[in-house]
């Protein structure tokens, strides 16, 4: 839908969208919609004054006298596969063209670093995107486009820079700015193309975080403590923190007359499906990503990420959040695994920017003073902060903290020795067992590889684990709770290098963030800024705590849907049988008979067997208290597993966690 008329040469501005996909709250969007003269009317809302103008200066675009706006959205080939966008029409062969780019796989494992979850994500929140934009009804959209980066802007820019007929000039590039390697590569590459040419370039700061850049309490990031708790405490009360959001536009300078076609040999579909199609065709090829055995997808149990792609759908989730109440209950659910609603499943969207952490704070605002309409007969509304509201914004607050970690240390983000390497002069170097060499310590690759694709399959024997890996493969979604034993399950018990950990839930998450997963990882790892070291998770402690019934390992490890944990005389969870859940191996010969389990690798040779006995004096009756397992009767290391036959069996050295230490309240 290209703009009309307009009797000067077009002054075209390109905006690159990347983790920007939303309309409101966007300082890029919000300065555009600034140029178009009155009437200038508001989108309006139930918070007026939640919401500002920044009208105490002249719109940036102002002074390049843009006339026309040219959002555009490319699917980075670095990042995501795009050998399905390859045009058939572009051969005269009937096969297809090969792709001018590499394949878009992880540096060490060679997984897909877009798998189909995000992949689908990403292409609702930019499709979306387009369709609010052109419902404006001002002539603009997104243009969408694959390849590098600098190849498409390198591409547009000479296309009207030769363009004889004037159809315009571009005057300036825009985007935001983002931490990452890579993504600051794609800047500086930019950047580059920008003074060639010789018109402006601009990185907008990032406005999506809870906190804003202009307030943080350092002015030089080197600055940044390496313990979350103190830089908390330097922002606290955090209630007080967020800036306002910026009004929403309803007018933006139209797409130029002419935009130049996405270059061959690739074609852009005209359709959301077309879209979604192309990114997961290549995908699809191998739909097992190389495992033996995917996990099958258990029936009956329901994904607690079913969510779509995309701003409205980011703010309908807001919404029912606070109207459901969910927001206020945060505290006591969060730690929860299973259903849409024990956590908020905001992360996709914050990550893609389809929202912001101050509009989720403002609408948080509006419930707790009343002012709002959403929430009316939910508990706590126009009652003030909360324990649940506020356990959000302190999750909030620590998304914040792993994106200002990952500008502090820059590419220690994605290195094996993590930030502490970096924080120390001698380091005391942790060893990891590696796919392609032995790593010394009499290791043999051949047998990490095995036990790595076990752990990816959700066959590892251990119930919790495996649930989360499952669920994580067939939906794209793990709660964070299981996250933190996953990770600590693959650095601590197995011992295996946790970039591949970080690399394959690069692939697999739908809410991949660069600086929450791999600072996340590192954290639980050991290397990154957890002030507690050598902390390990005992997987068998947490699911006793989190998953007293074993509700959340039978939804997912289908195998085990059949095991009645209710004893024969009263009712009461059998723990014995609840253990066997746990541990499949823990289960009687004639229970694994009944199931159709027994002979079957993770339940006879599982990768670590962990001793654990409950005490009858504790009372663990799966009554579902929430604080059960910690302190007395927790994990009895007795140092290594018993009897796995295979390798990787625990050495459990470190110290064994049970209850909430990692970033999920105290570090
Ligand atoms: C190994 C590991 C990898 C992770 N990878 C990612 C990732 O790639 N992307 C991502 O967004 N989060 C990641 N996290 C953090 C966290 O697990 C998810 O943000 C959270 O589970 C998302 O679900 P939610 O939106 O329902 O969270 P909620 O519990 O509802 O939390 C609200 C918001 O707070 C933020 N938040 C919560 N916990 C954390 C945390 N530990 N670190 C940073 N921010 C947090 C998120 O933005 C989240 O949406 C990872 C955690 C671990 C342990």
């Amino acid at each position: 839908m290209p703009g009309t008329s307009s009797s000067v040469a077009p002054r075209i501005l390109i905006y690159i969208l990347r983790y920007d996909l939303r309309i409101s709250d966007n300082p890029i969007f919000h300065d555009l919609s600034r140029l178009t003269k009155p009437p200038f009317a508001y989108k309006s809302s139930t918070s007026k004054w939640t919401q500002t103008d920044r009208s105490d200066a002249p719109a940036l675009a102002e002074a390049l006298g843009v006339t026309h706006l040219l959002p555009l959205y490319i699917f980075p080939a670095d990042q995501v596969e795009i050998s399905g966008f390859l045009s058939p029409s572009s051969s005269s062969t009937a096969q297809l063209p090969k792709s001018p780019y590499p394949e878009a796989k992880s540096r060490i494992g060679k997984f897909w670093r877009t798998g189909p979850h995000r992949a689908t994500f990403i292409a609702e929140s930019v499709w979306a995107l387009k369709q609010e934009l052109e419902a404006l009804g001002c002539g603009t959209s997104v243009v969408i486009r694959v390849g590098a980066i600098k190849d498409i802007v390198e591409n547009i820019v000479s296309w009207f820079a030769g363009e004889v007929d004037d159809d315009g000039e571009i005057v300036g590039v825009w985007m935001t700015s983002v931490e990452g390697t890579e993504e600051k590569k794609d800047e500086r590459d930019v950047r580059q193309i920008a003074k060639k040419r010789g018109f402006e370039f601009k990185a907008w700061m990032d406005e999506k975080y809870f906190v804003d850049d202009r307030d943080l309490p350092f002015s030089n990031i080197s600055d940044l403590p390496n313990v979350y708790t103190t830089y908390r405490k330097s922002l606290e009360p955090l209630y007080d923190r967020p800036r306002r959001v910026l009004r929403t536009p309803t007018r933006l300078p139209p797409l130029p007359l002419f935009i130049p076609p996405q270059p061959m040999p690739f074609s852009i579909p005209s359709a959301l499906d077309d879209l979604k199609s192309a990114l997961l065709t290549p995908l699809n090829a191998d739909p097992s990503f190389g495992l033996p055995v995917p996990p099958r997808w258990p029936q009956g149990t329901e994904s607690a990420h079913p969510f779509t792609g995309g701003e409205r759908a980011a703010n309908a989730r807001l919404k029912s959040l606070i109207s459901s109440g969910a927001m206020s209950r945060y505290k006591d659910t969060r730690n929860g695994m299973l259903g849409t609603d024990f956590s908020t499943k905001l992360s996709a969207y914050l990550a893609f920017g389809c929202l912001t952490a101050r509009q989720v704070h403002w609408a948080l605002v509006d419930f707790e003073s009343g002012s709002g309409r959403d929430g009316i007969d939910a508990m706590g509304f126009g009652k003030g902060e909360n324990e649940g509201t506020k356990a959000v914004r302190f999750e909030l607050l620590w998304r914040d903290y792993m994106r200002l970690c990952a500008r502090k240390f820059g590419p220690r983000l994605f290195h094996v020795d993590g930030f502490r390497g970096a924080a120390t002069e001698s380091p005391q170097r942790k060893r990891w067992k590696y796919l392609d060499r032995s790593s010394g310590m009499g290791d043999d690759p051949i047998k990490t590889r095995e036990i790595f694709i076990r752990f990816l399959s959700g066959t590892t024997g251990m119930g919790l684990i495996d649930a989360s890996q499952r669920e994580l493969f067939l939906t794209g979604y793990t709660s964070n709770r299981a996250r933190q034993n996953v990770a600590s399950f693959l650095a601590a018990h197995l011992g295996i290098d946790w970039r591949l950990g970080a690399e394959w839930y690069e692939s697999m998450l739908i809410d991949y963030d660069a600086a929450n997963n791999w600072g996340n990882w590192q954290y639980v790892a050991g290397v990154g800024n957890d002030p507690r070291q050598g902390r390990v998770f005992n997987p068998v402690k947490q699911a006793l705590e989190y998953d007293p019934n074993g509700h959340y390992i039978r939804a997912w490890v289908g195998e085990l849907r059949g095991v009645n944990l209710r004893g024969e005389k009263d009712g009461e969870v059998d723990q014995e049988k609840l253990m066997g859940v746990f541990q499949a191996w823990r289960m009687k010969e004639t229970e694994k008979e009944q199931l159709g389990i027994r002979s079957l690798d993770w339940v006879e040779w599982p990768l670590i067997r962990i001793p654990f006995s409950i005490s009858r004096a504790r009372g663990a009756d799966g009554g579902g208290g929430s604080k059960r397992g910690r302190g007395r009767g927790g994990y009895r290391g007795r140092g290594k597993g018993r009897g796995s036959r295979r390798s990787g069996d625990g050495d459990q050295t470190g110290r064994m966690a049970g209850g909430n230490e990692l970033n999920s309240g105290d570090a």
